[in-house]
């Protein structure tokens, strides 16, 4: 049966070749030949051998090559053409970048989709691992370089020169990619703190004075809280997954101390996706009170994001007790006034810190974590380990995640079952006080 349906399935690609017109006989010749090579039972489906020479391996193999050739799009060889060219693989990286910013906007368009993963297989055998150098960026790299990893700093912007100095400085440390053919061009920046503990607070990283000089005595823990893919067109080729490795083993060299290694990370998403969550539970709400008394507040039905204690703390804190009190956290969470007093930052951080490890843990998209974040560290086979209240104060972090920021660690000898266990089951490897934060947001009213 196997035998059937793939030779139907290479008879109706030969169908499609000949239809198409677009490829010569010489592939159906090649896809038959392929057939009997595969499903020697298949007589009836390709022509007989007449020659020996037909017979032989080597008349196989070569018809094999053939049909790999015939089914290789036409592109593929124009753009290893353009790759020769001097600037050529750079003008792939910008073509891809285009290419993806198109895919964006135009929906299902599987030739388009194609011509990327096209691009993409290329560029990812040109950026793989060992075609990359590993460059350490100090307060002594050309200026060019400095400015470019300023510019290029996606997650905590530098303000100034002195901020630039701090990243580079003592405790510090800041690695990039570079590539043979964009010399002078970081691929990807990693920004890394060297300290004696797994940091739970990013305003002691990025606005630390300078210290004069490191203690070796004093490392063992390498935090990284900033990394940066430059080039959109290498989205996809994981340059970022291959810099963390690299630096893991890099610091291993210079600190034979270190044991632990974590990242900082921002949670880019989850105020949105609350806010999202409330406007779901107050338009079930709206529907349901439609058929009763219009009674304020979450129906019966509609999934609790708050208990009802928690509810009424902060009616009575917003002193707002005549408006249902999703309302008011709804506002308060879109103006970030919630942070202005002190006893609504302390009545939200148990419902904020449940709801946050039921967004990276729980929910998915296509079976994997919706946080880009959370799915990049997982797919590099981190542990969602520890999330952090108050850890970004700044307005961004606000913003972006009520101040809550993660820990993903990387413990070293599981890292590659761990990938392997997200990428083929979607397991996401947790700590305890994520999975019990994340169970408690299951069901906030406890029955
Ligand atoms: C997180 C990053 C570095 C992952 O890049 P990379 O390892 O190349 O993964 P991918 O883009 O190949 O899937 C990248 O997505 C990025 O630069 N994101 C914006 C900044 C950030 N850290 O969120």
């Amino acid at each position: 049966m196997w035998h059937c349906k793939s030779s139907c399935f290479l008879q109706k690609r030969a169908v499609v070749f000949r239809q198409e017109g677009c490829v010569s006989s010489l592939v159906t010749r090649a896809m038959c030949a392929v057939c009997y090579a595969n499903f020697s039972s298949f007589s009836h489906f390709v022509r007989k051998p007449t020659s020996n020479k037909e017979k032989s391996e080597g008349a196989l193999l070569k018809a094999e090559e053939r049909l790999q050739a015939a089914l290789v799009p036409r592109y593929h060889d124009l753009f290893v053409q353009i790759g020769r060219l001097e600037g050529g693989v750079k003008h792939l990286v910008d073509m891809r970048a285009d290419t993806l910013d198109l895919l964006s906007s135009v929906k299902d368009s599987a030739e388009l989709r194609s011509f990327s993963s096209c691009l993409r297989e290329m560029l990812s055998h040109w950026f793989s691992a060992g075609l990359l150098h590993l460059q350490r960026i100090t307060w002594e790299s050309s200026c060019d370089i400095l400015q470019k990893i300023s510019e290029y700093e996606a997650v905590h912007p530098m303000r100034n020169w002195s901020d630039l100095k701090r990243r580079v400085g003592p405790y510090r440390r800041c690695f990039i990619f570079t590539h043979s053919t964009m010399p002078r061009e970081p691929m990807v920046v990693l920004h890394t703190a060297l300290t004696n503990q797994i940091s739970d607070n990013i305003q002691t990283i990025v606005s630390t004075p300078i210290l004069d000089e490191e203690d070796v005595d004093n490392i063992n823990t390498a935090i990284f809280y900033s990394i940066t893919s430059t080039q959109k067109g290498l989205q996809g080729v994981e340059l970022g997954n291959y810099l963390i490795k690299r630096v893991v083993r890099e610091l291993q060299a210079e600190f034979p101390k270190m044991t632990q290694f974590s990242s900082l990370s921002p949670i880019p998403g989850f105020r949105d996706w609350l806010v999202g969550e409330i406007n779901k539970v107050l338009g079930s709400t709206e529907s349901s009170s439609s058929e009763d008394s219009g009674v304020d507040g979450p129906s019966s039905t509609a999934p609790t994001l708050l208990t009802s204690a928690e509810l009424q703390k902060v009616a009575e804190i917003a002193g707002k007790e005549d408006v249902s009190p999703l309302v008011t956290l709804k506002k308060l969470l879109q103006t970030n006034q919630w942070m202005g007093a002190e006893s609504m930052v302390e009545v939200l951080k148990d419902p904020l810190m449940r709801l946050c490890a039921r967004y990276l843990y729980l929910e998915k998209r296509r079976g994997y974590a919706v946080n880009p974040v959370a799915n990049f560290h997982l797919r590099n086979g981190a542990v969602l380990w520890r999330l952090n209240w108050q850890a970004d104060t700044g307005p961004r972090g606000i913003s972006q995640s009520c101040g809550v920021m993660v820990n993903y660690r990387y413990f070293l000898g599981d890292t590659m079952r761990n990938s392997q266990r997200y990428m083929e089951e979607q397991h996401i490897e947790a700590s305890q006080q994520v999975i019990d934060l994340a169970q408690a947001a299951g069901g906030a009213d406890s029955p």
